[in-house]
């Protein structure tokens, strides 16, 4: 398989159109890969909180029928990253995944919201379900930003038969060695995939760090982006998966239900 992520750099001088026009164009010349990756909320930013109410989007807003358009485009199963949705009076961070037909195959909310008392935590409701998507050639489980401080998200999708495990993010720059750290824990606790695609630039104040990542079952990189604007393309084999499973069997020996001590 061949995935492309978009490492796009979140502009605040560049209007949310232009970005959206330009994420288009991008995925149109990954024409030939398999899977295409964006980034979380790269349409505004993930931390231009300003700005959520102002750009919010229905489900089937601006950014899904340009997003669909390119993924039929361009003949690829297409991982939008995140909009702002709103849903009634609530929004959410919300991941669109297309099939190479434009059709949505999932939308995602995300389940851990980032800021603890401020931005994302208190404007935006939780995601309450797990998202997992099945391709031809391996099953995606889908994750967003801050869902990569938590296993336990990971191993249920890994229990539902997750085997690549797709992070967008925008994820700052001051923590970017958490970044990778946990991307390639993710990879080896779970012998799965991980494309964790992330924004470059600078908004609201925050250095966003860039260096979207590929790591594969064994826990080796197989690619990883700088800090700018950066198309990261990489093969992988998807059959890798269960032949580390099958050869390091670990996730069988786990022990469920331990008993507090007395
Ligand atoms: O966990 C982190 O350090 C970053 C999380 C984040 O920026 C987000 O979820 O938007």
């Amino acid at each position: 398989m061949r995935a492309s992520l978009i490492q796009i750099d979140v502009d605040p001088d560049e209007s949310v159109n232009s970005r959206r026009q330009r994420a288009g164009s991008l995925v149109r010349e990954q024409a030939g890969s398999d899977l295409v990756v964006l980034p979380e909320l790269w349409p505004v930013g993930a931390f231009a909180y300003q700005s959520f109410e102002a750009e919010a989007e229905p489900l089937r807003g601006p950014t899904f029928e340009a997003m669909a358009k390119a993924a039929s485009d361009a003949g690829v199963w297409l991982h939008a990253g995140s909009i702002v949705e709103r849903d009634g009076g609530t929004l959410y961070n919300t991941t669109l995944l297309f099939s190479p037909d434009g059709e949505l195959a999932r939308s995602y909310r995300k389940i851990h919201r980032f800021g603890f008392d401020k931005g994302e935590a208190v404007m935006m409701g939780a995601g309450e379900e797990l998202a997992t998507v099945a391709l031809p050639d391996t099953t995606l489980g889908l994750a967003t930003c801050y869902d990569l401080r938590f296993p336990e998200l990971f191993r249920s999708l890994a229990d539902l038969g997750a085997e690549t495990l797709v992070v967008s993010a925008g994820w700052p720059e001051r923590r970017r060695s958490h970044w990778t750290l946990l991307a390639q824990a993710r990879a080896v606790e779970n012998q799965a995939y991980v494309l964790a695609c992330a924004t470059a630039g600078t908004h609201a104040g925050v250095e966003q760090c860039g260096h979207s990542i590929v790591v594969d079952p064994w826990g080796e990189v197989l690619a990883e982006a700088g800090a700018g604007e950066e198309i990261l393309v990489v093969d992988f084999d998807p059959a890798k998966v269960g032949v580390t499973r099958e050869q390091f069997p670990a996730l069988k020996d786990r022990v469920l239900g331990l008993a507090p001590p007395r």
